[in-house]
């Protein structure tokens, strides 16, 4: 069983003195006086009470499990804490990993400012394709992946002294496999410790080799051992709502403890009856916060950015309907395939006597503060990933929440002052509810873990120690994948040079395949505009109000070739405008400053999502660096686009569809028969064999993202496919 860890009286924040975290230096008075409120903040919050025992805990500890309330300070505090405490001597870094980019980056420049640092410096974050950190940074958070991809560099983590996985009862895919490659890390370093201490060089190898006997296969990577020794890590694992049970376990009854005791107090308000349409009844309780509820802003949990989109469309309508002076309501959306600068709008103040309604995906849902937040509305379902091996076939589905990210949720109000959840099912649903989400690694397509254990040198994927095995089929079902894309050798192995290469590529391995294919096909250029807009969400919105509108403003685009092409139509496009546009004004050529207005009102009048269309440019830019650092060439099939389509047929022939006589077509792959969804501008084409890179499982089984190929480009291509197929 778990111990307790009870936190003493709360300290009086009126009577605290300053800290010495802050620079003696003068302030002006208002820095002064905000810094003095964090300080109080600080010292009022549960985690404060029990910091020495904590630190004594980590110091007789190797592994460590902390449960702790939301908001009681786990993730701003415990780095802040082991830092005074010494545990960055020697210039050794305290990583702590978060599930999310906005997490990452949120809570480390909420740190920076409790320390009075400037982010970067002693503290920073890193996630992919954003770097704020420096020599001289101690405490970094980041994403649970870019931990995973500096192990490809640096298998030792020979810098980090701690590493916090934070909000672990997620269970992402990466958190899974980062726990796995971390346990095997430890002990490994455990082990040398011990030998240096008690044995000559020569042993010590060997018995730290014995030491990693937990079924990991982590060979090469010990190679690399020999002769170096490090210090032990220490090891973290937090969450407000995870089974420390399994993860005791898991780290061979390692010791978990509770911190007790929240800040503040957090009302929960069910409804009577289950909601036919939650999102009718997310916009009846926003206007009922907004119309009847104290001041303070709201956070509303939906499931993807089209969900989002509508309610905000809603919500706007709605507003023009009420008098004047209860039109103070700003709406502010956050998803993941938002540019990060959009999503930091939500951590704004709205303007005075405004209120602000944050619709947000899960991505919200763990670690962040909003300030300014007071209601939270959780309709009670997320979007998830799920997959079926037999089919190798991976779909997102809406399935209802656990109660643990209910209770992450709820967790989001009541940061600063006591709040109000108001979870849209009646308490009865909430008692169905799984306790703890299914582990992601259970439920996805492992090709990119895969790829990534790989290439830390873990050969034998079916013996690693995951805390939870996916299943035989999934695993032998990615393997096959990976095979067939030549990213692994005959005896399973990574393949030299393409295994690696799409090893180095932070893409779906499809994609870095892709990529590397188009160099040789003259068309990486096509190939980088469709994979950056593919990454993101739909380019193209169409408005109930206005689908025919939008149906016509997409034809000026479509090719009759099929959806990439599409794609690649409207980059050139906008290319082309801004082109126009600079050689007329003199801007620079970029998406933002005044181009930005400009392309937002060509968007609208094309009916392109202007936030879609500038987050697929970053990609771009940021792949296309990946690219050019790999060496490979960069060029463009101009008006060739045969050559393009034969390319795509090339990357995606497991996506392959023949047409049935009925209209339907048939998954050459799987065998499944599938329908053209009707976002595709092939929604009443005629062709007879497709590519395709998506599968949606509604009602219907659709397809999306299609393209036109010749069948007999498929046994040209893929021979080692289809030569043996047909
Ligand atoms: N960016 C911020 N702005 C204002 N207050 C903040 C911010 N970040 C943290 N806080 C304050 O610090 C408290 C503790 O936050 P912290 O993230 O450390 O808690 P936690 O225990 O890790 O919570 P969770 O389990 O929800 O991640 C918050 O409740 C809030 O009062």
């Amino acid at each position: 069983m778990p111990s307790m860890v009870q936190n003493g009286p709360r300290n009086n924040p009126q009577t605290q003195k300053p800290h010495s975290n802050f620079p003696n230096k003068p302030h002006n008075p208002d820095s002064l006086a905000r810094r003095e409120r964090i300080e109080r903040q600080r010292e009022s919050l549960p985690i404060a009470s029990v910091k020495e025992r904590l630190v004594e805990e980590v110091k007789t500890h190797d592994i460590l499990i902390i449960v702790g309330e939301t908001g009681s300070g786990k993730t701003t505090q415990l780095p802040q804490f082991l830092f005074s405490a010494g545990f960055c001597h020697d210039g050794k870094v305290i990583g702590i990993t978060q599930p999310r980019r906005v997490a990452a980056v949120t809570v480390a420049k909420r740190v920076a400012e409790e320390c009075g640092v400037e982010l970067g410096q002693k503290v920073g974050y890193s996630i992919r394709f954003d770097d704020k950190t420096s020599s001289s940074t101690r405490i970094k958070y980041m994403t649970d992946g870019l931990l995973l991809r500096e192990a490809l560099l640096d298998p030792y983590l020979s810098r980090y002294s701690v590493i916090i996985v934070d909000e672990a009862h997620e269970r992402s895919v990466h958190t899974d496999v980062l726990l796995g490659l971390l346990k095997s890390v430890q002990n490994v370093r455990s082990n040398f410790m011990k030998d240096h201490d008690n044995m000559d060089d020569k042993k010590s190898n060997n018995r730290a080799m014995k030491g990693t006997g937990t079924g990991t296969q982590c060979t090469s990577f010990l190679r690399q051992c020999h002769g170096r020794k490090f210090p032990p890590l220490k090891l973290i694992i937090m969450s407000a709502s995870l089974d420390a049970r399994v993860f005791s376990e898991y780290f061979g009854g390692a010791r978990a403890i509770h911190i007790e005791g929240r800040q503040h107090q957090v009302d929960i308000l069910y409804t009577l009856h289950p909601e036919p349409d939650y999102l009718d009844a997310t916009l009846v309780t926003i206007f009922q916060i907004h119309l009847e509820e104290a001041p303070g802003d709201i956070l509303v949990f939906l499931t993807g950015q089209e969900e989002i989109e509508s309610v905000e469309r809603l919500v706007q309508e709605q507003l023009h309907k009420l008098p004047e002076a209860n039109r103070k309501l700003l709406i502010v959306p956050m998803f993941s395939s938002l540019p990060s600068e959009q999503q930091m709008r939500v951590f704004m103040p709205a303007s005075a006597g405004h209120r602000k309604v944050i619709l947000a995906t899960n991505i919200a849902e763990t670690s962040v503060t909003i300030p300014g937040v007071k209601y939270v509305i959780d309709p009670g379902f997320v979007k998830a990933r799920s997959y079926d091996p037999v089919k190798g076939m991976e779909s997102l589905i809406i399935v209802p929440t656990s109660k643990a990210q209910a209770l992450q949720r709820s967790g989001r109000a009541g940061r600063e002052g006591p709040g109000k959840c108001f979870r849209l099912y009646p308490e009865r649903e909430f008692e169905k509810f799984e306790d703890s989400t299914r582990p992601e690694i259970k439920r996805c397509n492992l090709s990119n873990v895969i790829l990534q254990l790989k290439a830390l040198g873990v050969d034998d994927i079916i013996r690693f120690d995951f805390m939870e095995k996916p299943s035989r089929a999934a695993i032998i079902k990615s393997l096959e994948h990976l095979f067939l894309l030549g990213a692994l050798t005959d005896d399973c192995k990574l393949s030299e040079p393409i295994g690696h290469q799409m090893a180095r590529l932070p893409l779906d391995p499809i994609y870095s395949k892709a990529l590397i294919l188009a160099s040789q096909f003259n068309c990486l250029e096509e190939m980088l505009i469709t994979v950056a807009m593919l990454s993101g969400e739909s380019i193209f919105y169409a408005p109930r109000e206005k689908k025919d509108e939008a149906i016509a403003a997409m034809k000026c685009f479509a090719s009759p070739d099929g959806d990439h092409l599409t794609l690649v139509n409207v980059y050139r496009a906008v290319d082309r405008l801004l082109e126009k546009r600079n050689m007329e004004v003199g801007n620079k050529k970029n998406l933002h400053g005044k181009n930005e207005k400009f392309l937002r009102k060509w968007c609208k009048e094309n009916f392109i999502n202007s936030r879609s269309l500038r987050h697929a440019c970053d990609i771009h830019s940021q792949i296309r660096g990946h690219v050019e650092q790999m060496g490979l060439r960069i060029s463009s099939c101009g008006d060739d686009l045969v050559q393009f389509r034969r390319c795509l047929a090339a990357s995606f022939f497991v996506n392959a569809a023949l047409k049935q006589p009925e209209g339907t077509y048939r998954a050459l792959a799987s065998g499944q028969v599938v329908q053209i969804h009707p976002s595709s501008v092939l929604f009443q084409s005629k062709a007879d064999c497709i590519i395709f890179n998506e599968l949606v499982q509604t009602s219907n089984k659709y397809i999306r993202n299609i393209t036109r190929i010749d069948y007999l480009w498929l046994t040209e291509l893929a021979p080692h496919y289809y030569a043996t197929r047909s």
